[in-house]
């Protein structure tokens, strides 16, 4: 009998359920999320917003294994978070470029393909390929401090990217960056997304980012971290940052904005 393969549902990447974590501190227990349960398949382009401590940069560590849940369980890629880690499943970008400053940028891409063993010459066509992928290619012998914030963290996306991960994991990677290099690193991204395919959880503060972004938005609200709303977008995949005026935009924007209101107490 011929298996088939093509199954009409697509992969899941990340599977949580009932999932919570409270972190011990000195001032009593913080519950930092409650609750949670998501489904993010291959593919998707999900983002997390929220008002500052609704737990989204908790969740992305959760399921980067860096923080473990008190309650409930967690699947990335089929596998335990701990096996998805230990197969590097995903990459991981930081709102801080977070490159080596003695390294120049086709070192800094080189060091996770460093620890991983690869040889020089692997190295060098992966570091190649993905400073391309971020439109980079002629940087490699400079250091990050000769770059701009928008171009450093280009290359930190392609260190993320070189370890070629089926998930890439971005916490606010460009909430320090100047709104038009925002917009243009927006469109970059996506074009990125479309041309590998990769399934991306994305951390922002930006409804508009969120909404430019994502296949799913999920809105989460503080105290304790919950999610108050999943929005799946009907936006086209492929789009333009003049999709934003249109008004099937504007009404999912509308949408994550009563959200963020319904979940913030203002008291921050
Ligand atoms: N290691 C920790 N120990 C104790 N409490 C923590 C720890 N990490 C996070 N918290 C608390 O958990 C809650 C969620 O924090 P988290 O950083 O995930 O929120 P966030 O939504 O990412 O916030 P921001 O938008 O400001 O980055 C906060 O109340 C925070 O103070």
């Amino acid at each position: 009998m011929v298996e088939n393969n093509k199954s009409a549902s697509p992969k899941r990447v990340i599977g949580i359920d009932n999932l919570s974590l409270t972190f011990e501190t000195n001032d009593g227990p913080v519950n930092a999320l409650s609750d949670i349960n998501l489904e993010i398949d291959e593919g998707d382009f999900v983002s997390f917003i929220g008002p500052s401590g609704c737990g989204k940069t908790t969740l992305l560590r959760v399921i980067a294994d860096l923080e473990q849940p008190t309650a409930g369980s967690i699947t990335v890629n089929g596998t335990s978070a701990e096996e998805a880690r230990l197969n590097r499943a995903y990459g991981y970008v930081f709102q801080a470029a977070a490159l080596y400053p003695w390294r120049n940028i086709s070192k800094n891409v080189a060091l996770p393909l460093e620890i991983m063993g690869l040889s020089r010459q692997e190295q060098r066509q992966r570091i190649s390929k993905n400073l391309e992928l971020v439109n980079l290619t002629g940087f490699e012998k400079k250091y990050p401090w000769q770059l701009s914030g928008g171009m450093q963290q280009r290359a930190s996306i392609a260190r993320a990217l070189a370890v070629e991960p089926a998930l890439l994991l971005m916490d606010e990677p460009f909430g320090a960056l100047d709104e038009i290099v925002r917009d243009h690193l927006n469109e970059q991204l996506l074009k990125l997304w479309a041309k590998t395919n990769k399934t991306v959880a994305f951390v922002t503060h930006s409804i508009p980012e969120a909404v430019f972004l994502s296949t799913k938005i999920v809105v989460l609200c503080p105290r304790p971290g919950r999610i108050y709303d999943v929005i799946e977008s009907d936006l086209p995949r492929d789009r333009s940052l003049n999709i934003r005026e249109t008004p099937e935009f504007l009404k999912i924007a509308h949408r994550v904005r009563e959200g963020l209101k319904a979940g913030h107490s203002y008291e921050d």
